[in-house]
């Protein structure tokens, strides 16, 4: 509520529960709000941690963008307060927990389920790229599960908001070699790309361009080294809907919106997400 906005929380405020994970930078505990009773996941951040990694800036800026985004596979940031030593993020509770567990235990998903999570995750980031808010880190140790089997997209600890971005490079873009512009611009398409990887994962149990090396990854992603296991089977519509997402040419990837209306979408994903 807007009264709970302006409070001024502290540690007293709570009951704190078992740990939850080990998110970056601190620990996440289980915690009961004592007036509402409201459960919450209560995310400890060393100040000194932040400071020797120079992330409190980004910190800042993601409490920013949080406070204004507001969507059911999105997971909330309450609020934050902090003391002598430590930052503290009240964040929503996610019942079912962490997804890379799920996809560990089960090794991959049904393309029922693999659909139904990768439409609610294109409608949160349509709804992200529409506030020109860009995720950049769509992976599943970044996707938690809520109480009805949802996803929710958590820890933006990399988003950016893509106008600052231009209005940083105001019209100077002009004079810019490609290879500047290249390296220094990319918008909401990343998140495209990152969901076909996630799509893969969710149905093969692994990632598309995964090596032993890291320099064989990265040679494969650029190479946009794509092949289908012939086990587990999967449709040949999944397939086609990933091979439109991994497509080196940024202006190429199907965008959101045409994805939520790809037939292995329409097909596959139940519509409550
Ligand atoms: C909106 O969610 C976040 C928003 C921000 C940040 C964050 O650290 N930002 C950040 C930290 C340092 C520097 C720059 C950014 C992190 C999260 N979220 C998380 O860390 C997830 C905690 S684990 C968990 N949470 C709920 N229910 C569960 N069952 C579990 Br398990």
């Amino acid at each position: 509520t807007a009264e709970e906005k302006q409070k001024r929380w502290t540690l007293n405020d709570f009951d704190i529960g078992k740990p939850l994970g080990r998110g970056k930078f601190g620990h996440v505990y289980l915690a009961r709000e004592k007036k509402s009773n409201h459960i919450v996941a209560l995310k400890v951040l060393f100040k000194s941690q932040l400071k020797q990694s120079q992330v409190e800036h980004q910190l800042r800026r993601e409490v920013e963008i949080q406070s204004h985004l507001r969507h059911p596979n999105i997971l909330r940031l309450y609020g934050y307060f902090y003391d002598q030593t430590r930052v503290y993020l009240i964040l929503e509770y996610a019942a079912r927990g962490e997804l890379y567990k799920e996809l560990q235990k089960c090794k991959y998903f049904s393309e029922k389920r693999a659909a139904t999570y990768i439409s609610s995750l294109a409608r949160a980031l349509i709804y992200c790229h529409g506030k020109h808010v860009i995720h950049r880190d769509i992976k599943p140790e970044n996707l938690l599960i809520g109480a009805q089997g949802e996803l929710k997209i958590a820890d933006f600890g990399w988003s950016v908001h893509t106008f600052n971005r231009r209005r940083t490079m105001c019209g100077t873009l002009d004079y810019l070699p490609p290879e500047m512009v290249e390296s220094v611009e990319h918008d909401a398409s990343v998140d495209i790309w990152s969901l076909g990887v996630l799509c893969y994962e969710f149905l093969y149990g692994v990632p598309p361009f995964e090596a032993k090396e890291h320099s064989d990854t990265y040679r494969r992603i650029v190479k946009v080294d794509l092949k289908f296991p012939m086990k587990p089977i999967v449709s040949s519509s999944a397939k086609d809907l990933i091979s439109q997402m991994l497509v080196k040419d940024t202006s190429q990837r199907l965008p959101l919106h045409k994805l939520l209306e790809h037939p292995w979408i329409v097909q596959n994903a139940d519509p409550s997400g």
